[in-house]
């Protein structure tokens, strides 16, 4: 009964944050799950290197796997250059709905859909249904079992082109060590690790950036 912690963290931001202010969403956020309560948002440590590299590839189109409460959405979003757009798959309807709401109080409901599914479902989809041709840039984060499966399914899809940056969460913890070897031992990545810290915590974990070639 009552509010689930999703809930309680939309209604912090709508309290709390600036509307139209994405800096102050993810403020907002970041504060609450510091002080309050712990989520699994990519967080402000690893964020940072998150908008490094987004600063780096200048991504018009970005896929994301994985949307939860819409902080990484926010946090790529606000990084896009006019007419660049983010797609973000997320299977659980509820947090879809949370989401949708924190980017609509940051103002970036133009530049981000939320695509309601699970990802072996959805991106087939992508060329025909989204009308998206390939992306520039995959930012990994839902079921760490899904990154190796989802990334095979991308290729074949032709979603990817030469030059496309996977980003991956997570790859020490909870860990996605079959994505670590796939793209490391594939002549087809060129492949960078970014050590860091689980979200809120001291835990170690990493991201991995994967560049494919084509
Ligand atoms: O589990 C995590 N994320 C995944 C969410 C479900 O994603 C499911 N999901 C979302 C779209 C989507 C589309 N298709 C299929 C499944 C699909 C996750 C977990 C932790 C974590 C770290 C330390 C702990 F002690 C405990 C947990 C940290 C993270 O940063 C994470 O991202
Ligand atoms: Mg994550």
């Amino acid at each position: 009964s009552g509010l689930s912690k999703e809930e309680r963290i939309l209604d912090w931001v709508k309290q709390h944050a600036v509307v139209g202010d994405p800096q102050s969403v993810l403020d907002t956020i970041d504060q609450y799950c510091y002080q309050k309560e712990w989520a699994m948002n990519v967080g402000d440590v690893k964020g940072l290197i998150v908008d490094k590299v987004i600063e780096e590839v200048k991504p018009k189109i970005l896929l994301e796997l994985g949307t939860y409460c819409g902080y990484s959405a926010v946090r790529m979003a606000r990084l896009l250059p006019p007419g660049g757009h983010l797609f973000s798959i997320e299977c659980n309807e509820s947090f879809a709905a949370i989401a949708q709401q924190v980017i609509e109080v940051a103002g970036l409901q133009d530049k981000i859909s939320i695509l309601k599914g699970p990802s072996q479902e959805i991106i087939p989809q992508l060329k025909k249904k989204y009308e998206i041709n390939t992306v520039d840039m995959v930012f990994l984060d839902h079921w760490k079992s899904c990154y190796v499966p989802d990334t095979k399914l991308l290729e074949e899809s032709g979603v990817l082109r030469k030059g496309s940056v996977l980003l991956a969460d997570n790859v020490i913890c909870p860990g996605a060590p079959d994505f670590l070897e796939y793209v490391r031992n594939s002549q087809r990545y060129e492949c960078t690790n970014y050590p860091a810290t689980v979200e809120y915590m001291h835990m170690n974990d990493a991201l991995e950036k994967a560049v494919f070639l084509g």
